[in-house]
């Protein structure tokens, strides 16, 4: 007796192959795929005319700054930061970051991401919203050495690991998250990298996101944030590095022997003009690239299948090259590679046995998905989040025929709203 079983979909399978076949699940693992002729479970799912992928890994998010969506757009990065996200920011509370963070949670949900990596403040609401919802996720505190909560950041990060890592049954996983090199400097890092080695915790940083960071850090330093991180150990203890756009070939070198693993989010990097990080180049060397939206508040959306696209297209326009990030690459980084950059390999990202079942259901009785000449192509460039029908994550359905099972929506969109709006009231009135 099973309990869930998925008859007859089209199932992306760990080879690559996508062939019509069942899944069965078994609490937390996908135990079986291959024909299963009379199932017997507690939950049988018609998936004729349904495409059957892995959960989205979403590398890389703030997620409760889906408060601040459309606040304040159509700006450079670091003016965005310090007059506009950062003020807003001081004024969140710990209930704000909650619902914040459920709204992404539900938005992730249905757009078919099944797992997360976070890096925020409030983080054991963060990872409270994250056991309610029954989503998958990794959760670093976003420490910043030039604040004065900078030793805080520290502590709250060091009983946030021991309290939360390994949690809400084995769906939430830790990491440290120092912000970024201009907002920590060497000793600060240097802390953070002590932290690390004490807890065995990994690192989420970002790295290179503009070309005013790696100027000012090599006039400050003389090295690139890469090089200067690698100085400093904080590569020593597995790095997940967001946004790497302006790497040189050398950095790209330290990268690989580093095993450095990217959360690409090239949403973000095209909205706030960052620019165009080398992925051809760095799939060549070998690394380790995931695919990721960053925060709400410069994406704006949360939107995996989108992200899916920008990732096949931007690269292609970038280096004239129709070639380069084919869709099988683009899905690969959506999924089995995203969840290698999180340190998930062996438990989410493919459809195999032994495998969480953190699943994704596509409805295809859609216009924009006839005829069926490559589903993978159809993935890539013509799907949309509104035909994620169903999502499974550790077993569980969360999404049920395009309806929350965890989450009351209608209080949700209430309570986002009116937090979202008083924040913005209140950094005003200031
Ligand atoms: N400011 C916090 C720690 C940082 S949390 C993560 C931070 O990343 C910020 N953030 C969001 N998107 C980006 C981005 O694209 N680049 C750099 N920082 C970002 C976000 O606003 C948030 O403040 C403290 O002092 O305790
Ligand atoms: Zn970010």
């Amino acid at each position: 007796m099973f309990n869930i079983v998925l008859k007859g979909g089209d199932v992306l399978g760990a080879d690559g192959q996508i062939r019509q076949t069942d899944i069965a699940i078994s609490g937390s693992i996908i135990t079986q795929i291959g024909t299963i002729p009379e199932p017997q479970a507690n939950r049988v799912i018609d998936c004729r005319n349904k495409l059957i992928v892995p959960g989205f890994v979403n590398t890389h998010t703030h997620a409760a700054m889906t408060l601040f969506r459309s606040y304040a757009d159509d700006m450079m990065l670091m003016d965005w930061l310090q007059t506009k996200i950062w003020p807003a920011e001081a004024n969140l509370t710990s209930e704000d970051v909650y619902w914040g963070t459920l709204l992404a949670i539900a938005e992730m949900i249905k757009s078919g991401t099944t797992c997360f990596a976070d890096m925020y403040f409030f983080m054991p609401d963060v990872a409270k919203a994250v056991a309610e919802s029954g989503i998958r996720a990794v959760l670093s505190r976003g420490m910043a050495g030039v604040t004065p909560s900078a030793n805080q950041a520290l502590a709250e990060s060091e009983s946030f690991y021991n309290e939360w890592h390994n949690a809400g049954d084995g769906r939430i996983t830790v990491m440290l998250g120092p912000h970024a090199p201009y907002t920590c400097p060497p000793d600060y890092l240097k802390k953070v990298t002590a932290l690390a080695g004490k807890l065995g915790a990994e690192i989420h940083i970002h790295l290179s996101e503009t070309a005013g960071e790696v100027a000012d850090c090599t006039k400050q330093y003389n090295k690139s944030p890469i090089a200067l991180m690698q100085e400093l150990g904080v590569l020593d203890h597995g790095t997940l590095a967001a946004h790497c756009v302006h790497v040189s070939p050398e950095d790209i070198a330290i990268m690989k022997e580093k095993g450095v693993r990217v959360a690409h989010n090239p949403g973000s990097n095209m909205k706030l003009a960052s620019g165009v990080a080398p992925i051809p180049q760095m799939l060549q060397a070998g690394i380790c690239v995931g695919l990721g939206t960053d925060g709400a508040a410069s994406n704006n959306n949360l939107d995996m299948v989108e992200e899916l696209r920008l990732v096949a297209t931007l690269h292609k326009v970038h280096g004239l090259d129709p070639l380069a990030v084919p869709a099988k690459a683009a899905v690969d980084m959506a999924t089995v590679q995203g969840a290698k950059a999180l340190g998930l390999g062996q438990v989410t990202g493919q459809l195999e046995t032994g495998y969480k079942a953190d699943i994704t259901i596509f409805d295809m009785q859609q216009p924009h998905w006839h005829p069926r000449h490559d589903r993978i192509s159809l993935l890539a460039y013509a799907a949309s989040a509104h035909d994620v029908h169903t999502v499974i994550v550790d077993g569980k359905i969360l999404l049920d025929n395009r309806q929350f099972t965890t989450i009351d929506q209608e209080q949700l969109f209430a309570e986002a709203d009116r937090r979202g709006m008083q924040l913005v009231k209140k950094s005003h009135t200031k």
